[in-house]
């Protein structure tokens, strides 16, 4: 984690961003939020602030730019069911008629992501050229000197020019926002909605965090911003955002992988080489056996009260992110806007769900989605 803290400088500029433009759009004028989509709009600016040094400009003009979140949450819909079952993917998006109409300019599939990255990369190649024309160490300047992922991406490609082409590069590029956007949104989104169903829990993170701010464990800063370091000796906010997890895991299908070809002993059976095998997050974080009797209970506090063994195996059971060779290799990043979003924000505002009685609606493409999810601000007292 010590060496994501180098990205904090770029997930501050959108964070102070997206607090000051909540206060502008939606307190200040005490409008409902669709705090959701809300959440997506910082979450896809952060993603473009860590990989291209620029963001999106989602929460700058508090609208869905080219469609692109429309777009990925369609895309998304599509995906969970295609793949389930891959061939219906060649009569629809891999279809060969669509691909050549695309490939010859007559329509286009080209998403909106993609066209946003590929600008980003060309501009960067153009600045890399100059700097290449006039004799200057790119490696040194252009490269090394952003610290945002495109430059590494850049880097890599430098070091190791036959693997890691341009077509890699933006690939790499296009997946942070695919991989990183939905489900940043989708996590925060469950921290507020959980702390907002449970008032006495929502009441002792605010207890937690003025607390704090008292004791000086928490710099009082005017924008309300909290850091990483910060954040990280609030136990009470850890527990929330843990079982926010627990109970609202991004993915919502299993987690596939193949069986080696020797095949393998999974829970005393023996499973053919080949076989696609998975686990969902969703089972596997209401195991009573593991998190206690009350799995479907949103409690903080579990965390805070398992014993050292308890809360291993607890920890060990959680697959928000996956586990193993193919674990997220996001996970930090997030992890890191979580939780400083999240005190940020509840430091600055009073967050109300705008219909209290009504639960939010779940929509799993993939990724579990959360609909209606609706929200007021009011602008809290610092001091
Ligand atoms: C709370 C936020 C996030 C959640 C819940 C999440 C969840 C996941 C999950 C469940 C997987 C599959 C792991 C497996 O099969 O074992 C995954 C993979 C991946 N994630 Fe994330 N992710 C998050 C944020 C991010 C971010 C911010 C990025 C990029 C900046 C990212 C990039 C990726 C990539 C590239 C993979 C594929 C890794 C591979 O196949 O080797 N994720 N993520």
């Amino acid at each position: 984690m010590s060496s994501l803290v180098q990205y904090e400088p770029l997930v501050d500029i959108v964070t102070v961003k997206f607090l000051d433009q909540t206060e502008a759009l939606f307190s200040s004028k005490n409008s409902i939020c669709n705090f959701a989509e809300w959440l997506q709009f910082l979450a896809f600016d952060v993603i473009g602030q860590i990989t291209y040094s620029k963001s999106h400009g989602f929460v700058d003009r508090g609208e869905d730019i080219d469609g692109m979140v429309g777009y990925l949450g369609k895309l998304f819909s599509y995906v969970a069911p295609v793949g389930q079952l891959p061939m219906l993917d060649r009569l629809f998006l891999k279809n060969p008629l669509l691909r050549f109409l695309d490939k010859h300019g007559i329509m286009s599939f080209t998403f909106p992501v993609v066209t946003f990255a590929k600008a980003r990369m060309n501009e960067r190649l153009r600045e890399i050229e100059v700097m290449k024309a006039h004799g200057i160490d790119t490696a040194a300047t252009v490269i090394g000197r952003r610290g945002d992922l495109l430059s590494m991406f850049l880097k890599a490609k430098e070091d190791r020019p036959a693997f890691f082409h341009d077509g890699r590069v933006l690939t790499m590029a296009v997946s942070m926002a695919f991989a990183g956007s939905e489900t940043t949104a989708i996590s925060l989104a469950a921290v507020f909605y959980y702390l907002l169903k449970n008032r006495s829990c929502y009441a002792r993170l605010m207890r937690e965090l003025d607390e704090a701010i008292d004791s000086g464990i928490i710099e009082n800063r005017p924008n309300g911003l909290v850091t990483w370091s910060e954040s990280q000796r609030l136990p009470y906010l850890d527990a929330c955002v843990k079982e926010a997890f627990r109970l609202h895991p991004a993915a919502g299908l299993p987690l596939e992988r193949v069986v080696p070809v020797d095949g393998l002993e999974i829970c005393g059976q023996l499973i053919p080489g080949g076989t696609i095998v998975g686990c969902s997050a969703w089972v596997i974080h209401r195991r009573p056996e593991i998190f206690g009797a009350d799995v479907e209970t949103y409690r903080p506090e579990r965390w805070l009260e398992a014993n050292k063994g308890t809360k291993k195996s607890m920890e060990g059971c959680m697959i928000q992110f996956g586990m193993g060779a193919r674990t997220c290799i996001g996970k930090n990043i997030s992890l890191l806007e979580i939780y400083k979003l999240v005190p940020s924000f509840l430091r600055r505002f009073e967050v109300d769900l705008a219909s209290p009685n009504k639960e939010w609606r779940l929509h799993n493409a993939w990724f579990v989605k959360q609909l209606d999810f609706n929200t007021t601000f009011r602008l809290r007292s610092m001091a």
